[in-house]
């Protein structure tokens, strides 16, 4: 068989038969064959295309999260060492300083019809202004339970983009992610335009969820900034010298918002949501006047530090594989979660934490410092250390003024050598 003929018609296979063609293809050997095997799932084949196995990430949890005066134990899903580390300690520091406070936010997320403008676009503009009700009323008929429990399409915004005319759907998707239930309306309009000869360019949700904002604020006490090496006051104004170093350079922007991502992304996945949907929408806002800026801005009040951030936060607590997953639904239990509006406001707040945390380090003993500490589990695997030997060679590289994986490989064969003279 070719490379390519085996491909045809994969899909319709099951995942034993594409784990055996694989196995077959690619030589994967009997360790390989059984690790496929032994991680996959019966719901994973549910979810994806080509389905294989399950690749799973390491799942922990932040602490002690006060938004609102509530306090959340939120679980958080990452790969990457010191994420969960830095939003604890974020969420602890500016726990004592009373937490976050979250306003409640409007919620609506936008179905674009898009058409072309035609040879007359103010003619065109006002037959869509005539019609915005028949609008509602054909998206509301394609997904009538969305208005039953209160919410549906509520309002058409018109708007000009070059050539083409943006027919906005404002749709109240209540406790859903709503992508699903947006496009269905969006497509439903789409088809009357069409039926009515206008050229429908597309119909489709935009990420870009304006209609969707959380704002999230805190203070922290000069106290809860301080090192051993610098007082609470020189570490505030070091942030404020970051914050506003992000709102300037779009180099150090996009660092800055990484890691507000890093615990944004974390709680989407741990959530059931779709963190590519708040990826693209939180990069697009932090762009919204024509710079790339930084998402949170830190400011010295009244002798404290004050934070705070907005940014697109459709989230849902119903829909995609939310209801699907065990373990999503383990996390609703720990989080105690009810509704999209506390989701997002307790994942926002997460993103603040993880900035303090993250610029806190850097106004002080650096990034590495903390972080690196927390990397050396993983750097002590990838150079071979088996699980009894992780520990021993951890604890050596904490002695060591600088890492990097000679010195990890060198301390390794050091203990090997020790162990074997035992
Ligand atoms: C790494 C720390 C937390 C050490 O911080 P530390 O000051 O050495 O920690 P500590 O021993 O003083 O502990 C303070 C609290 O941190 C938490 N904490 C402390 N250690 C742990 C741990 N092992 N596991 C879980 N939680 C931990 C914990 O809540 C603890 O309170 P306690 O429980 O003791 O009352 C700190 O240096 C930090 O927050 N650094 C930031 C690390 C970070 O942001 N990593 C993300 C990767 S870097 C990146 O992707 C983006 C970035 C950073 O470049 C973004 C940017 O530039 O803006
Ligand atoms: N651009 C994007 O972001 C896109 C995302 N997606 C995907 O769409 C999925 C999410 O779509 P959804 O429409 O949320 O999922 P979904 O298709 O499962 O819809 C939610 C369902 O839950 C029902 N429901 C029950 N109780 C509800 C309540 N209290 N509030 C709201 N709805 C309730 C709704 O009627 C609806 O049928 C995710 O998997 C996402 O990754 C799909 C296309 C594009």
């Amino acid at each position: 068989m070719s490379k390519t003929q085996w491909a045809h018609g994969f899909y319709r296979l099951t995942p034993e038969q594409r784990r055996q063609i694989l196995a077959d293809q690619y030589y994967l050997s009997s360790t390989e064959q059984s690790l496929l095997a032994e991680q996959a799932s019966k719901l994973g084949n549910n979810l994806v295309e080509n389905y294989i196995t399950d690749y799973s990430l390491p799942e922990g949890v932040v602490t002690g999260l006060v938004v609102n005066g509530k306090s959340y134990t939120l679980p958080l899903v990452v790969e990457e060492p010191s994420v969960i580390a830095a939003a604890n300690n974020g969420a602890r520091r500016i726990a004592k300083s009373g937490g976050f406070y979250a306003e409640t936010s409007s919620r609506a997320l936008v179905g674009q019809v898009v058409i072309d403008q035609g040879e007359d676009p103010v003619k065109k503009i006002n037959w869509l202004k005539k019609n915005e009700t028949t609008f509602l009323e054909i998206a509301n008929a394609a997904h009538p339970s969305m208005k039953k429990r209160g919410g549906g399409a509520k309002k058409v915004r018109i708007r000009q983009v070059g050539r083409f005319i943006s027919i906005d759907l404002l749709i109240d998707v209540c406790q859903a992610m709503g992508a699903n239930t947006v496009n269905t309306m969006a497509e439903a309009v789409a088809h009357y335009l069409t039926e009515n000869g206008i050229n429908v360019v597309t119909a489709i949700l935009s990420n870009y969820a304006t209609d969707s904002l959380q704002t999230v604020t805190c203070k922290v006490a000069y106290r809860d900034l301080a090192t051993k090496q610098m007082d609470g006051a020189e570490v505030a104004r070091r942030i404020v010298d970051l914050s506003e170093l992000a709102q300037v350079d779009p180099y150090r922007a996009t660092t800055h918002n990484k890691g507000i991502m890093n615990g944004i992304d974390a709680a989407m996945i741990a959530s059931g949501n779709d963190w590519r949907a708040i990826e693209s929408g939180a990069h697009a806002y932090a762009s919204r006047n024509g710079q790339y800026r930084g998402l949170s801005i830190w400011k010295i009040i009244d002798n404290q530090l004050e934070g705070s951030i907005t940014l697109p936060m459709p989230v849902g607590v119903i829909g995609g594989s939310i209801g699907l997953n065990s373990l999503t639904k383990l996390n609703y239990h720990l989080n105690g979660i009810e509704t999209a509006q506390e989701l997002a406001a307790v994942i926002t707040s997460l993103g603040l934490a993880q900035n303090f945390a993250a610029i806190r380090a850097l106004a002080t003993t650096g990034i590495q410092a903390g972080h690196m500490k927390l990397q050396y589990r993983s750097l002590a695997i990838s150079v071979g250390a088996k699980q009894t030997e992780v520990e021993q060679l951890v604890t050596k590289l904490s002695q060591q003024s600088h890492v990097d994986q000679e010195v990890a490989k060198r301390l390794l064969a050091t203990i090997r050598k020790e162990s074997s003279n035992e």
